[in-house]
């Protein structure tokens, strides 16, 4: 089996939804069916946070939420554990700086499943290539109240410098990303954007990530 087309993988990270058990205002599963209808082309599983479920209660919804990822055809990623990503039976992991190494995930799981690296600079960024990543997350671009050990709120540019410097790896924004903010992320060179409270939280969930996809689609089209 070969590593997925990079491609593929643009087309994968157009609208990312990303979310836990604290993420959400309904329940997971509600939540996750109702971001699927609206078209979110990719899923990842992070249970992260004060009160994060753990033990039987994370593998159950995890099962849940893997469930509906198969169903609707949304490969589903899984944030930080890899055993638990190899439980699920999850197409990929996406790991931060001080996790696991991309080259051990990948040794682990093979070439077939989806990886991804948070990375903040050049360097982070060569150093995942190198490992093995398929996609790079990238953040925080704006910011947000989802993540209470976010690295520093860097703006756009952060995208901008990683393309200026020659990188041409399948990238996504993410941080406090939001319908109104959401463009520019995708003109400084992201291929798609990242998302947990704007989509987790909105009044809308559907509505919300069918929003977000024309956003991406739009933007992409030349001027
Ligand atoms: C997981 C993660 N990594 C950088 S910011 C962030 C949280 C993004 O959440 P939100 O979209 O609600 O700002
Ligand atoms: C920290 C993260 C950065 N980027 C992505 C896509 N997921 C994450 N969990
Ligand atoms: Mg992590």
């Amino acid at each position: 089996m070969k590593r997925i087309d990079s491609e593929d993988m643009r087309k994968l990270l157009k609208v990312y939804f990303i979310m836990g058990s604290v993420n959400c205002r309904l329940s997971p599963a509600e939540t996750l069916s109702a971001a699927a209808d609206g078209g979110i082309t990719l899923f990842q599983f992070r249970e992260k946070g004060p009160g994060a479920l753990t033990g039987a209660a994370l593998l159950e919804l995890g099962q849940q939420l893997r469930a509906i990822c198969r169903d609707k055809r949304i490969p589903f990623i899984v944030n930080d554990d890899l055993e638990l990503a190899v439980a699920l039976d999850a197409d990929g992991v996406h790991v931060g700086q001080d996790d696991l190494p991309a080259r051990t995930i990948r040794q682990r799981l093979g070439e077939h499943k989806i990886i991804g690296v948070s990375a903040h600079n050049p360097a982070e960024a060569q150093q995942a290539i190198a490992d093995g990543a398929d996609y790079l997350g990238v953040g925080p671009v704006y910011p947000t109240s989802s993540k209470d050990d976010a690295e520093a709120v860097q703006g756009t540019a952060v995208i901008d410098t990683l393309r200026r410097s020659g990188l041409n790896i399948p990238l996504v924004g993410i941080g406090g990303i939001t319908l109104g903010n959401a463009l520019p992320v995708i003109r400084a060179g992201a291929d798609g954007i990242s998302v947990i409270s704007a989509i987790a939280g909105a009044e809308d969930i559907r509505e919300t990530a069918r929003a977000f996809g024309r956003i991406i689609q739009s933007g992409m089209l030349p001027e």
